[in-house]
């Protein structure tokens, strides 16, 4: 059976900058306000000797901060903004030779989960996995390498500065380096060597709507970690924070938003729940913002570390990979987290091979156990166990 994700991409409009009305199949309805009076996003100065327990802060509270001297240079930010100004730039026949296959994740098109929604997004996307070669090549045939520079360098800097911001959440939980190295018997540098991340440009053209339109539907992100770079001067950006509602992050020139992702709630086993977040678009200005959507290595299963499973807080839920984690987000969008079970004896009883068993009304899916090998057994999310 294709999953609904696989109708996403079939028509795709590209004329949001003619439209001088919003059409109906891009009419959300009112969209409510966030309310002004709440208090602010955190802002952490990753410098400020309290950084850690600032963050620990923030990840159980809000699920979402800003960063500042975070140590990105100043002109990769900018060389990546600009990169993203010329691509959705460029005219519509050129963008869409870069067209997202069905079944793939890199490629130009809406967001993948426009499939779960009966209206349209006033937004355009372009996904980056791996190597950015072949589609700089179908956009730029003649001039693809400045394309590839870029993008490799963001990837470089970001990858770098994720995986010092999960040494700094998993110290705020109490897992230390000493935990890490002892659980893991590693002489390697350290435990998100291997891990990845995608990148996702998102363009937001002026809308002659906006308080009816939707840029990008509430989500949250199927990662351990993003990092968002808003551009300057125009807000879009809105979290979802317990009573205040959606609350807006407004981009702070030089700072970094941090989301909490799906597979830090799990490897927290809660503690640092995943925060709903949402776009919304603005009548005269474009806005551009690029997630880096990270998280662990192929092969590695996230599941609750040890040291915060006990008697009092049983594990929530059961080992996952990443891969097999977007699979199941890609068929059950907001269910996915609470899909992926522990394996406990409650479990067992429906569940007589043991296996790791994902269900809704019923069986529906299940994930064969993987064994761990030597390898995997050295990278950290899974040795931690
Ligand atoms: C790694 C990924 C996370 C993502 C799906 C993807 O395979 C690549 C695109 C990512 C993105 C970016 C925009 C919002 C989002 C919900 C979507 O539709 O595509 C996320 C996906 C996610 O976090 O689940
Ligand atoms: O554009 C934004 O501010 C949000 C983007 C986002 O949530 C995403 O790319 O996952
Ligand atoms: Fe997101």
């Amino acid at each position: 059976m294709p999953s609904r994700l696989l109708d996403a991409s079939k028509s795709h409009p590209l004329d949001f900058y003619s439209l001088k009305e919003l059409p109906e199949s891009y009419r959300w309805g009112p969209l409510d306000d966030p309310n002004g009076s709440t208090e602010p996003v955190p802002i952490i100065n990753l410098d400020d000797p309290n950084a850690r327990e600032l963050i620990g802060h923030a990840c159980k509270s809000w699920g979402v901060f800003q960063i500042t001297n975070h140590g990105i240079p100043k002109r990769v930010l900018n060389d990546m903004e600009g990169t993203g100004k010329s691509l959705f730039g460029l005219p519509a026949r050129q963008k869409l030779k870069a067209a997202r296959p069905q079944d793939g994740v890199s490629g130009y098109g809406p967001a993948r989960i426009s499939a779960f929604f009966p209206k349209r997004m006033w937004s355009e996307g372009f996904t980056i996995l791996g190597s950015p070669l072949q589609h700089a090549r179908q956009l730029w045939p003649n001039d693809y390498r400045k394309f590839c520079d870029i993008i490799e360098e963001y990837q470089k800097e970001m990858n770098m500065l994720a995986g010092k911001l999960m040494w700094l959440i998993l110290d705020s939980l109490g897992v230390s380096n000493q935990d890490v190295k002892r659980a893991t018997s590693q002489k390697r540098p350290g435990p998100f060597e291997g891990s990845s991340g995608a990148i996702q440009l998102n363009s937001y053209p002026a809308c002659p709507d906006p308080g009816r339109a939707m840029g990008l539907a509430a989500h949250t992100d199927s990662t351990l970690l993003t990092i968002l770079h808003q551009s300057s001067g125009t807000s879009g950006l809105q979290v979802h924070h317990g009573r205040a509602g959606w609350v807006m992050v407004p981009p702070l020139p030089g700072g970094l938003v941090i989301n909490v992702g799906d597979l830090l709630q799990i490897l927290s086993n809660g503690q640092y729940p995943s925060v709903y977040h949402r776009a919304v678009v603005n009548r005269t200005q474009h806005r551009l913002s690029i997630a880096y959507l990270y998280g662990p290595g192929s092969g590695v299963r996230v599941r609750p570390i040890p040291k915060l499973v006990n008697n009092d807080h049983p594990p929530l839920y059961g080992p996952v990979t990443w891969s097999e984690y977007l699979e199941i987000k890609a068929k059950y969008f907001d269910k996915a987290l609470s899909l992926i079970r522990p394996n406990n004896d409650k479990n067992k009883n429906n569940n007589e091979n043991n296996n790791h068993n994902i269900k809704i009304n019923g069986p529906i899916m299940v994930a064969k156990p993987k064994s761990v090998n030597v390898d995997s057994e050295a990278k950290i999310l899974a040795a931690l166990a």
